[in-house]
């Protein structure tokens, strides 16, 4: 990866605080989040089901409003930030368009957003130019593809999709919400392959939602934690393994320790968790 021109934070939280519904039957989503994500850093949000991991995604992609505290991406609001075409998101399921081919659905946000990416390449620190989409369509795997609708392409095919179209407009953070949790397992390792290649590429700060211990390890710098009632970071684990992390790393001793490092602290977050969380 090149190094980012600036030491302002990609992503920062300070305090923030999101409650679903009012009185006794309110839900705290999210309590008192401080975390900061340098530029370029590849992060995933780990935690059991229903700790606030896409809540905390959906304030960055501006999708939420936090009640309270702060949410910034470069120093911006991240509906600003949305405005500027700063932000990239894969979802869980693709959702491409359906009457277009492979190749005007990646286009498509390049198309209809041209003033915005004309004007961020312009000023991009590195001299950076938009990415040539045909050519990382090629790169994973789907040159032979490039025509043909989405229906007629497979459930990991149509997220590879779903990933290029997401890069695009070159954002400066790419949200992804468990985007491989419906494909297999083989599938779903060789996406992780393609997804840091793409990374390595194309500079940008990756926040990717995981329920995925191993897949967490594999991909990340930072590890982030949660636990849920209320939905907290309990933990932020930097993952110093040496990259590339193939598939013979998995099999480390190293890759083992952190593997059991946040498995423990999981378990430890559950255990302890208060029982009291109403708003
Ligand atoms: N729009 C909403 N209205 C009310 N409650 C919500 C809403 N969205 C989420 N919640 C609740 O907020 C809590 C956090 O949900 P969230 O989807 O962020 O968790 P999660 O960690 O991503 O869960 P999962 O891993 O199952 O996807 C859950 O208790 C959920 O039921």
């Amino acid at each position: 990866m090149s190094t980012p021109a600036t030491t302002e934070p990609a992503i920062r939280l300070a305090g923030a605080r999101k409650v679903y519904g009012t009185g006794p039957g309110a839900l705290v989503a999210l309590d008192g989040v401080d975390l900061e994500i340098p530029a370029g850093r590849f992060v995933s949000v780990i935690g059991p089901s229903g700790c606030g991991k896409s809540t905390l995604l959906r304030l960055v992609a501006s999708l939420e409003r936090a009640d309270s505290g702060t949410v910034e991406i470069r120093g911006t609001s991240p509906e600003e930030a949305c405005a500027q075409k700063l932000v990239g998101f894969v979802p869980q399921t693709p959702a491409l368009l359906p009457w277009l081919d492979v190749l005007q659905n990646v286009t498509l946000p390049q198309r209809v957003n041209r003033g915005a990416g004309r004007r961020r390449l312009r000023h991009a620190p590195d001299g950076r130019t938009a990415p040539d989409l045909p050519r990382l369509l090629r790169e994973v795997g789907l040159g032979e593809a490039m025509h043909r609708l989405p229906a007629q392409l497979s459930g990991g095919m149509q997220q590879r999709v779903a990933i290029v179209r997401a890069l695009g407009l070159q954002p400066e953070v790419l949200l992804m919400d468990e985007p491989f949790s419906a494909l297999d397992e083989f599938t779903r390792e060789s996406l992780q392959e393609q997804l840091l290649d793409l990374w390595d590429e194309i500079t940008t700060t990756v926040m990717f939602v995981t329920h995925s211990v191993t897949e967490a390890v594999r991909l990340s710098d930072t590890v982030v934690v949660m636990a849920p009632k209320p939905g907290r970071i309990v933990d932020v684990i930097d993952i110093d393994l040496p990259r590339p992390r193939g598939a013979a790393q998995l099999k480390t001793a190293d890759f083992h320790h952190f593997e059991d490092l946040i498995r423990d602290r999981l378990q430890s977050a559950w255990r302890d968790r208060p029982t009291a969380h109403a708003a």
